[in-house]
């Protein structure tokens, strides 16, 4: 596609006024990418408010509704916080780890959702992986995984996803439905080896003690979150009401060809292929 044809398509999909991604170099751009490195850095997250154009939000939100019910896989279970990376291996079975509550959400894989998809779109522009790298101060590569990629989330009443570790190191988060209440992301900045060498810590924030830097994150249709789900620790809470709460998310690694470990496939997805 051509390049100009290209950026009016991504402009339909994202706020490149707002967030001029496509033109780190100008003035704009760098004043955005100043500011978004600076929160990044002092929070391991950052938010940027009208990310998605409202017109994409409500189709997304429309396309999700229908996949809902005919496509997506209900993950039920409860999960330790490490996700099946190594660590979890050298774990004994009383570790804080595995204290978990049965916890239920949907997800649609990577190939569950549709090329044209604005979601896909975004996710396959280069200036949205360069714009990732710029932040965290690192290249990073798009996940390879067939299944995990992106992904899309939807949690009913009383779903939840209780805390744990993500397994790509760095993920963008899309906020596309607000429930009536709940689903909030908690996340606790920079934790993992404060809590992999603290178990009496771990099991605090897992028995729902809040941490001293735990902070909140309410689902606002629109809003891109970028964060370090390998460094920390988050969760998100049970969510109340009719309305279900949906997401999207992208992940990014250091390394190309990332794949993810065929226990976050099942967990996720029920599916290994
Ligand atoms: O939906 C979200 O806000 C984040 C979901 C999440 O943490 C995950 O899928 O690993
Ligand atoms: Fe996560």
């Amino acid at each position: 596609m051509e390049l100009n044809t290209l950026i009016s398509k991504i402009s339909d999909i994202i706020n490149l006024d707002k967030y001029p991604i496509h033109d780190l170099e100008s003035e704009a751009g760098r004043v955005l990418l100043a500011k978004a490195r600076q929160e990044f850095n002092s929070n391991s997250l950052i938010v940027l408010n009208d990310f998605l154009r409202p017109e994409i939000v409500s189709h997304l939100a429309a396309e999700t509704l229908e996949d809902d019910v005919t496509k997506s896989f209900c993950f039920t279970g409860s999960n330790n916080v490490f996700l099946g990376t190594q660590e979890v291996q050298n774990l004994s079975p009383d570790h804080p780890s595995y204290l978990q509550k049965i916890y239920t959400k949907r997800t649609l894989a990577c190939d569950q959702i549709s090329s044209d998809s604005p979601l896909k779109v975004l996710f396959q522009w280069n200036p949205l992986v360069t714009f990732v790298s710029s932040i965290v101060g690192q290249e990073v590569y798009r996940s390879a995984d067939k299944l995990g990629a992106m992904t899309v989330h939807i949690h009913h009443n009383k779903d939840e996803q209780d805390w744990h570790f993500d397994v790509s190191e760095y993920t963008i988060v899309l906020h596309i439905l607000a429930p009536q209440k709940g689903g909030v992301l908690e996340y606790v900045p920079c934790s993992r080896s404060e809590v992999e060498e603290d178990t009496e810590a771990l099991a605090k924030i897992i028995r729902g003690d809040r941490h001293s830097l735990t902070k909140d994150l309410p689902t606002i249709p629109g809003v891109f979150v970028l964060h370090s789900g390998k460094l920390s620790m988050h969760r998100v809470t049970p969510v109340e009401g009719t309305i279900p709460r949906i997401s999207a998310t992208m992940s990014f690694n250091r390394t190309p060809n990332f794949q993810l470990n065929e226990y976050t496939r099942q967990l996720y997805f029920g599916r290994n292929e």
